[in-house]
């Protein structure tokens, strides 16, 4: 073998190979240098339209433009190697009809890379679903909460905690299981529900407040880094780097003020009169990507 194994990177049949398996892991991801360190420990790695709240402080979804989410998507895609990439389709990209979200779909997959798309939508968008996935572009589906109707919920609001929801929330799992999605996300739902349509199915399901019933699990990174100011309840925090930004950011001013920083390490000398070549500065790398 070479010195340079050559990775295969994950496919969308893979991850929908994976149902009854083993559990399929994934966090979103929005930029090129945390993809490279999320991305070997990752089934797949979503450029999720929560990019649009988590990092230009948007309140919602909804205004996110396609263009965000292919500069975005790029990025992840240029830094990882292995993860499936799956780009969300942001609201108003998708809906109108088969053909736009077509088009649509394409300029994701040609300008960024990736290997999936995601769009929100149970029975309503399975003609969509189908519309796609026969023309060579793997959808992942996503149903229950579903954030770009937050205006038609009245918020992010849990679903099918009550009995008389289910039977919508599961035709609607069966509908895009059906067009022919690869896999389907179960958002902000009751942990009886995920676990039926879990179980009904015959592909994965992904879960985020949905339950460890489904097949997979998804945070957004942010969230369980400790990065963002509120979370939901389903998430867990698995490290506090929102404090750990700060300290290191008040210990920066506090060395800079005190003249501390930059120290004799930091600078340049000027050339000696022999040199003759120009120096070249690297950055200097942390880890071999
Ligand atoms: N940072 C971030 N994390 C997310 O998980 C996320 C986003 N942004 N943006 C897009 C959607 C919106 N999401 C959200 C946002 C808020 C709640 C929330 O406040 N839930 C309430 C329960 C509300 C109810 O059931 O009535 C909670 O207490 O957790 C849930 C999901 C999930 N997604
Ligand atoms: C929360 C996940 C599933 C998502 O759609 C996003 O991050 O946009
Ligand atoms: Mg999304």
């Amino acid at each position: 073998m070479s010195q340079h194994t050559v990775i295969r990177r994950v496919t969308a049949p893979d991850i929908r190979a994976k149902k009854g398996g083993d559990k399929i892991v994934s966090l979103t991801c929005y930029h090129a240098h945390t993809a490279r360190l999320v991305d070997p420990h990752m089934d797949f790695l979503l450029v999720g339209d929560s990019l649009g709240m988590v990092m230009h402080g948007l309140e919602t979804t909804v205004p996110v433009p396609l263009d965000m989410m292919i500069m975005h998507g790029a990025a992840v895609v240029r830094g990882s190697r292995h993860a499936l990439v799956v780009v969300d389709m942001p609201f108003g990209s998708y809906e109108e009809s088969p053909a736009v979200a077509f088009r649509n779909a394409a300029r994701i997959m040609k300008e960024t890379g990736c290997g999936a798309v995601k769009l929100e939508g149970g029975a309503r968008m399975a003609e969509t679903v189908a519309f796609l996935t026969q023309r060579g572009i793997p959808v992942m589906a996503h149903i229950g909460l579903t954030p770009q109707s937050v205006n038609m919920m009245g918020g992010f609001k849990t679903q099918g905690r009550r009995q008389e929801e289910w039977a919508a929330i599961e035709a609607d799992a069966a509908a895009v299981a059906e067009a022919g999605a690869f896999s389907v996300v179960l958002e902000g739902m009751a942990e009886l529900l995920a676990a039926k349509i879990t179980r009904a199915v015959p592909i994965p399901t992904i879960g985020i407040g949905a339950s460890a019933e489904c097949d997979g699990q998804i945070l957004v990174l942010e969230d369980m880094l400790g990065l963002s100011p509120t979370v939901p309840k389903f998430v867990k925090k698995f490290a506090e780097l929102g404090a750990a930004i700060e300290d290191a950011v008040k210990d920066y001013a506090t060395e800079v003020r005190a003249r501390q920083f930059p120290a004799k390490d930091h600078v340049y000398a000027m050339a000696k009169p022999a040199d003759e070549k120009p120096r070249v500065t690297k950055m200097s790398k942390t880890k071999p990507n």
